[in-house]
């Protein structure tokens, strides 16, 4: 399947290379190579990184109208081939072709809100005659570009998230280097074939393929990569934040979600949403709805409901229009959760529906009388696995929804506009979607968590933030 127009290339510095050492892309589904990409070297990165110091001297002197021109050529071109960048993510990703749709308009979103920002990225003028002796000075601080960013970016969503990263570092005049996932770099280098086409010059953007210790090691390490902008795991966001000394970071990490559900809850609006939540992108979401606290008056109901709907998810071939829920990533990440599921039953944890395993697929799987010290209820599962607990109240259920070591997001459902306030001020997470699973996200949102969920904030305008500095000017003007 022509997956992208500049076959088993990388875009290095503006140019489109070939390498002779390559890696493979294989469809989760079937394991069915669908492209190679080039394999680079660690010479690779560095020629990236030198070629993007005279990117960033061009980017940063672009002027503003200029790069959010190109921001919105870029979003056209996606948006005017928007399937074949939805075929290209569910077939080197794990999405359904309806999921990965919802990606790509996303993708479209991010970039053109990032041209928007361009525009508003000011300063502000400072009274510096609030001290005395200085009543003869005015002046002013603005917002500069920090140089040459790293971005590594996970596989879940192989598209958005980079645009997330190249959208707002080029909003703000930086250069961006792109360490994509390596099991799925397609959609990467479709994003920056879109840059190509809308005129980005060259050497400021680079996605570079590969093994991603040989090649993530020098751009976390380069003393030339200024900020190191990652999205993936926990683990992963430690690594890195060990080796990448003295640079701004941005960390995107893991999660493990939870939902609380109160008697007073829309009840068949909560099932629906949680569901949803639970088992999108086969619950390869940091967003995923991991656990749900259920209040004991609707316990008993919820859970017979949400399985009766958990039931009818339909698992299949992400292609077809019909599937709901495709494999999972590969084989030993549906392994990992079917050894997950089994530890749990096999300390007492009642198997409601799913915990069947095909390949890669795994069934959307609900449990209850899970016992809290199983690895399925304190770490991520990043998997289609919900756990359903009876909670007798409101601060219960805040208790043991913060016992992790994760805060991303979190739902609650409830009428109860003193209890939802609670809850807000008391979950330990940097978003709580009211009457909403803890999977809702739009693009223009701070994004981002606390303890394990990561550093910093994404959603385009807290991104440019974090990808620029303020620099102070000050005059004194003589008497
Ligand atoms: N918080 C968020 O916004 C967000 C969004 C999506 C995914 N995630 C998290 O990402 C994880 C799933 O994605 P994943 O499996 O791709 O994560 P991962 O940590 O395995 O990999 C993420 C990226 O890091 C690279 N990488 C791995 N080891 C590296 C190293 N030593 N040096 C440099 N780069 C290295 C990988 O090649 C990939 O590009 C989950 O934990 C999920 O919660 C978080
Ligand atoms: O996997 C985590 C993603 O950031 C959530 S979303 O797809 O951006 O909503």
């Amino acid at each position: 399947m022509e997956t992208m127009t500049k076959k088993n290339k990388m875009y290095l510095a503006g140019e489109w290379v070939h390498r002779e050492k390559t890696l493979p892309v294989n469809d989760p589904q079937d394991n069915r190579l669908i492209a190679t990409v080039p394999a680079a070297s660690a010479a690779d990165m560095i020629y990236a990184i030198e070629q993007a110091k005279e990117g960033f001297r061009i980017c940063s002197e672009m002027p503003v109208h200029e790069r959010i021109a190109v921001l919105h050529r870029a979003a056209d071109w996606i948006n005017e081939k928007r399937e074949a960048y939805a075929i290209t993510i569910a077939s080197e990703g794990s999405k359904t072709i309806k999921e990965a749709r919802k990606e790509v308009r996303r993708c479209v979103e991010t970039l053109r809100i990032s041209a928007e920002e361009a525009r508003r990225l000011n300063g502000e003028t400072i009274s510096f005659d609030q001290m005395p002796g200085s009543e003869n000075r005015l002046g002013y601080y603005y917002r500069f570009p920090i140089g040459i960013i790293g971005a590594i970016t996970p596989f879940n969503d192989p598209l958005n998230l980079v645009a997330h990263k190249v959208g707002p570092a080029i909003a703000a005049g930086n250069a961006i280097i792109v360490k994509p996932a390596t099991v799925t770099p397609l959609s990467a280098l479709m994003l920056a074939e879109a840059f190509d086409h809308a005129g980005l010059p060259a050497k400021i953007l680079s996605v570079i393929t590969g093994n991603a210790g040989e090649i993530g090691d020098v751009l976390v390490t380069h003393p030339d990569v200024r900020m190191i902008s990652f999205t993936g795991g926990l683990a992963t966001g430690k690594a890195i934040m060990q080796k990448a000394g003295l640079k701004k970071m941005s960390m995107e990490l893991g999660s493990n979600s939870p939902v609380i559900v109160l008697n007073d809850a829309n009840f068949d609006d909560a099932v629906e949403s949680n569901v949803s939540g639970a088992f999108w992108a086969a619950g390869q979401n940091c967003l995923g709805v991991q656990r749900i606290y259920v209040q004991d008056g609707v316990y008993d109901a919820f859970v017979s409901k949400f399985v009766e709907r958990t039931k009818k998810y339909k698992t299949g071939a992400k292609q077809s229009e019909q599937t709901d829920m495709g494999p999972m990533i590969s084989e030993k990440e549906a392994k990992r959760v079917e050894q997950w599921v089994r530890e749990a039953v096999e300390r007492g944890a009642r198997l409601l529906c799913g915990g069947n395993r095909n390949g890669a697929f795994y069934e959307p799987t609900v449990m209850t009388d899970v016992p809290e010290d199983c690895r399925i209820v304190k770490e991520e599962v990043f998997g289609p696995v919900v756990s359903i607990f009876k909670v007798t109240g409101l601060e219960e259920a805040i208790e043991k929804s913060n016992r992790v070591d994760y805060g991303l997001q979190a739902g609650i459902f409830s009428r109860d506009i003193d209890k939802v306030f609670r809850a807000v001020r008391k979950l330990d997470v940097g978003g709580v979607m009211v009457n909403d699973s803890s999977d809702y996200r739009i693009d223009a949102m701070p994004f981002g968590g606390v303890k394990g969920s990561g550093i910093g904030r994404e959603g385009v305008k807290f991104a440019l933030q974090e990808m620029t500095e303020p620099k102070v000017v000050c005059f004194r003007l003589t008497p």
